[in-house]
């Protein structure tokens, strides 16, 4: 098992791992991070904790909040994850999160954050990073070729009585929700994505017009050889 560095998720963008939205602010050295959508619930009341008019969401103290990603993610039988806390998020008192991404899964996260502090945490959907993901290679390819595992957990959800709303439903509904040459679509749409796409096919006709110098140098030498 190897953990996958920022040029190494750059990489694999687009073939073994599709995120949406992409942004390139949100890869770090060895991670990407997540952030919120607006769906998020006390895990007690079973109640939205999103403000629309404050587009916030905020987690009571001593309460636990569970909030679905804004990033829908796909990673293919090579690929596994890893989904842990942010030290900017534990330092103002929320819990630890670590929990693990199936090879093949598709769909954003359903992550669960204790706020153990005295004072309510806020947290705003779409810009502010509150778990990051690890990926990691496998050794050999998993198996498993589908999760039973619906997009964000919607099995959970039912399970433990959220009911969701028309919004929460259509979010969760998108089509690259759920599938993975939808997902791929939106991917291509984002400009973060074209850059790396430009740089990678900018690097391969470095690598070509390297090689093509090698080969043209060898030959010469080849043929000075034969001649001298
Ligand atoms: N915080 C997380 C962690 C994982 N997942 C997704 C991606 C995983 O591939 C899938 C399954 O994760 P687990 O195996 O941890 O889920 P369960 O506890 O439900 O186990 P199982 O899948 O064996 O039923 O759920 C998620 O949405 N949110």
């Amino acid at each position: 098992m190897t953990i996958l560095s920022d040029q190494d998720i750059r990489q694999e963008i687009g073939i073994n791992i599709y995120i949406y939205p992409y942004k390139k602010d949100n890869l770090k050295g060895s991670s990407y991070n997540l952030t919120a959508s607006q769906l998020a619930w006390d895990l007690s009341t079973r109640k939205s904790i999103y403000d629309s008019s404050q587009n916030k969401i905020t987690i009571q103290p001593k309460t636990t909040a569970l909030i679905e990603t804004n990033e829908s993610i796909w990673v293919s039988q090579k690929i596994s994850g890893t989904y842990y806390s942010r030290v900017r998020e534990v330092s103002k008192g929320t819990g630890h999160i670590s929990t693990t991404l199936d090879p093949n899964y598709i769909g954003c996260s359903l992550i669960a954050l204790r706020n153990h502090s005295q004072s309510p945490i806020e947290i705003t959907p779409e810009t502010d990073p509150f778990v990051t993901l690890i990926f990691q290679y496998l050794h050999t390819p998993s198996t498993k070729e589908q999760t039973r595992n619906t997009s964000g957990r919607r099995d959970l959800l039912s399970t433990l009585g959220i009911q969701l709303n028309k919004e929460e439903t259509e979010f969760l509904d998108r089509e690259f929700m759920n599938n993975k040459d939808a997902l791929l679509n939106k991917l291509l749409e984002c400009d973060d994505y074209k850059i790396i796409q430009k740089n990678e096919s900018k690097k391969k006709k470095r690598d070509l017009n390297k090689y093509q110098i090698k080969r043209k140098t060898f030959f010469l030498k080849n043929n000075n050889n034969i001649l001298f």
